[in-house]
């Protein structure tokens, strides 16, 4: 019989943002699925946007039902509920800096003081500020959620070697081959994550940076949504400093249909149209939920579109370039496409780049869009926008050569576009990238079957947890 008495407790607290949120939930639920008691914290914000979108009061009530014990609580981010986080960035992330620690310190001290069983792990995403005070507060184990790859964790690490060698935080920074931080042979200063190729580094976003991967070093162990063969040497330098622990990539047991809502915003329907669409016709095009882009490239990659005569689905968020700016297509384009195309606001992406249709995505490359995409062997075209996609397409076009970039230093043109999106969808390079996706995807299934990588790492990463509740 299993002793109960030794599974641990752990409080989750996943980065307020889609991107986030969304591996946090599954790794939450595999967690518990293994024994685990896990009390999964959103911030009211985010469970806000999830209700209203869902309709789930609870969103683990249906995984619970599996016999799961996954609780669920919710706690304020400091600012009002109908404050537009997406137009208020920064202050957004000053009140993730500054307040928002002090609403979590006062809910993990409660559930810890009421749960009758014992809270013993932390589990907080690397990007939190706060997470080894609080675990020390309350005495337990710190463990840091990593969501991108382990080159980009590795890159902010070694911060400090950077700066040494005058690659980042110098008045003119070094444009030579970066070949000195461990576990990455060599890396281009414009394949760096944006934030390290900025000008202005004293921006909150930097702020938080400095302070996050200094407190990260602090944490017990490292879990990362990547593949162990995806990048061996890259998670043995880490692991040489910390225990780290790759064990992606994190998806829900059944891939097209999570027990648990993570949208946060309504889905769109796309399959009926999808439906009617010839085998790998349609181009995906989505920059994820965060990032945002100008009039013009939206304008560009419009033209674009049209002039390819390709069929696709466009994801266009309404605050895709400013939720005060939401007139940005030319004039006419929606009866231009007519048939042709789809243009919604939001929907489930994992629903439409596993159906048969979709032969191609136009991403900004958010590291749960590539891994999703690899998944369903769909090769990719990178339009990197923000923080770790320009390093993400490096991974993709560069070493694994499962996608092509759509151009240098964001200068996109509708002739550009058109060039692309040909290359990808049809021809020999297209057979090429889907032969190479196809193997990566492999590697993939590989990692996750039951003497696979990631899950021999997972199940070495609770053995190793048990241990340390029970010697510390
Ligand atoms: O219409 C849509 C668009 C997206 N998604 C989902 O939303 C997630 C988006 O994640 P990602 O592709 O990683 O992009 P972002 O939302 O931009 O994610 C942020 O978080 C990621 C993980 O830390 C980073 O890699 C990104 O750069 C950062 O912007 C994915 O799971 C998508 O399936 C939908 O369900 N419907």
């Amino acid at each position: 019989m299993a002793d109960t008495h030794q599974n641990p407790h752990a409080i989750m607290i996943p980065y307020p943002l889609q991107g986030h949120v969304i591996p946090s939930v599954h790794l939450a639920v595999k967690l518990a699925s293994n024994g685990f008691t896990i009390t999964f914290i959103n911030t009211q914000w985010i469970h806000h946007q999830i209700s209203k979108a869902s309709g789930a009061e609870d969103i683990f009530a249906e995984a619970r039902k599996s016999g799961h014990d996954i609780r669920y609580a919710t706690v304020s981010d400091g600012l009002p509920l109908g404050f537009d986080r997406s137009l208020n960035h920064d202050q957004y992330a000053e009140s993730l800096l500054h307040v928002f620690s002090a609403h979590v310190d006062e809910a993990v001290g409660e559930i810890v003081k009421a749960s009758a069983t014992p809270v013993t792990c932390l589990i907080a995403d690397t990007f939190y500020v706060w997470t080894s005070t609080i675990a020390k507060k309350y005495k337990l184990l710190n463990m840091s959620f990593w969501t991108e790859p382990a080159l980009v964790l590795t890159l902010y690490y070694h911060l400090d070697l950077l700066r040494k060698n005058g690659h980042f935080a110098s008045s003119d920074n070094r444009d030579d081959t970066i070949d000195y931080i461990p576990g990455v042979p060599a890396i281009e200063p414009t394949d760096l994550m944006s934030y390290l190729q900025a000008s202005n580094i004293t921006t909150v976003v930097h702020r938080i940076i400095y302070k996050v991967f200094a407190d990260v070093k602090k944490a017990d162990f490292i879990l990362c949504n990547t593949v162990q063969e995806l990048e061996p040497e890259t998670i043995s330098a880490l692991h040489q400093k910390q225990p780290t622990y790759a064990i992606g990539p994190i998806f829900p047991a059944n891939f097209t249909k999570s027990t648990v809502a993570t949208s946060m915003w309504s889905e769109l329907d796309c399959i009926r149209w999808l439906d009617t669409k010839p085998k790998g016709s349609v181009l995906y095009v989505s920059f994820g939920s965060y990032a945002h882009t100008n009039k013009h490239d939206i304008v560009e990659i419009a033209h674009g579109l049209l002039l390819s005569e390709m069929n696709f689905v466009w994801v266009l968020r309404p605050d895709i370039v400013s939720s005060v700016d939401t007139d940005f297509l030319p004039v006419g384009f929606e009866d231009q496409v007519k048939d042709r195309g789809l243009i919604v606001p939001w929907c489930h992406q994992i629903g439409v780049i596993s159906h048969p249709a979709t032969g191609g995505f136009l991403t900004h490359g958010g590291w749960n869009s590539i891994l999703e995409s690899v998944w369903c062997s769909v090769p990719l075209i990178c339009f990197p926008l923000l923080t770790d996609q320009f390093t993400n397409r490096k991974l993709v076009v560069d070493d694994w050569k499962i996608g092509i970039n759509l151009c240098d230093r964001r200068v996109v043109t509708r002739d550009k576009v058109v060039t692309k999106i040909k290359i990808l969808m049809v021809g020999k390079a297209s057979d090429e990238l889907r032969n190479e996706i196809k193997k990566v995807r492999k590697l993939l299934e590989n990692a996750l079957a039951r003497d696979g990588s990631s899950e021999k790492n997972f199940n070495q990463f609770i053995r190793d947890v048990k241990v340390k509740i029970q010697t510390r």
